[in-house]
């Protein structure tokens, strides 16, 4: 089955607009990140970022269509994005995943780095959790964090290991979040709920470090 133009020019539309958004946050510096949208199931097909591209720019190469092994299903010069077998196990693991966003902040970053020997940054009691589709009162968020592997496919083995179906995101240690969603709308949602809840912790660290030096206390 091939992916139909409608599809193709669909998915890369929202794709441009969820692009700049994220541009205009600041969240691709230096041509980090990259995102996908998926097209099939089965097949699995999904449109992803090419690689190495200035993510703040819309050009008419930043995008192609892979499949499971994340190879092109047409003929391009374009290399897909390196990232993009974890955009693959998270569509093999989250069947119900429809898009799958990947940034880099300092947020992020620096949270999963404080987190690291912990594995996972837990939070509870904020509001924005719901933003993540979890609604018990006083709610636990747990986000899993998985080393930074440079081998691809060991860094898509530990987040495949790391994922949990009522989360949706992992991150990496000292390099960024993966978040999906079941659409683009849901998964942009996702993404931004948890940079809020990493900003927000991030905040709070700084406070009680201010805090506690201006009572004296050694820290
Ligand atoms: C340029 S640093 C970031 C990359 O190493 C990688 O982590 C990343 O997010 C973007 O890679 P890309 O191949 O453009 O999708
Ligand atoms: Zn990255």
């Amino acid at each position: 089955m091939t992916t139909t133009l409608e599809q193709r020019t669909a998915a890369f539309k929202k794709l441009d607009e969820i692009k700049l958004t994220f541009a205009r946050r600041d969240w691709f510096p230096g041509t980090s990140g990259n995102l996908s949208i998926k097209i099939s199931d089965v097949p699995l097909q999904f449109a992803v970022t090419a690689s190495g591209k200035d993510k703040t720019k819309l050009s008419p190469e930043d995008y192609l269509i892979v499949d499971g092994d994340c190879n092109s299903v047409e003929p391009t010069n374009l290399k897909p994005s390196a990232e993009t077998l974890v955009h693959a196990v998270v569509y093999q693991s989250i069947p119900d995943a429809g898009a799958c966003f990947h940034v880099h902040t300092i947020a992020n970053n620096v949270i999963s780095e404080v987190y690291a020997q912990k594995q996972s940054f837990t939070i509870h009691g904020q509001e924005l959790i719901k933003g993540l589709g979890i609604w018990e009162e006083n709610a636990l968020l747990n986000v899993p964090i998985v080393e930074n592997y440079a081998d691809i496919p060991t860094l898509a083995a530990a987040i495949k290991e790391a994922i949990k179906p009522d989360v949706p995101g992992v991150l990496i240690r000292n390099h960024g979040i993966y978040a999906w969603g079941r659409n683009d709308f849901e998964a942009k949602r996702h993404i931004e709920a948890f940079e809020f809840l990493f900003e927000y912790q991030l905040r709070l660290l700084q406070v009680g470090n201010l805090s506690a030096k201006a009572s004296g206390i050694a820290i």
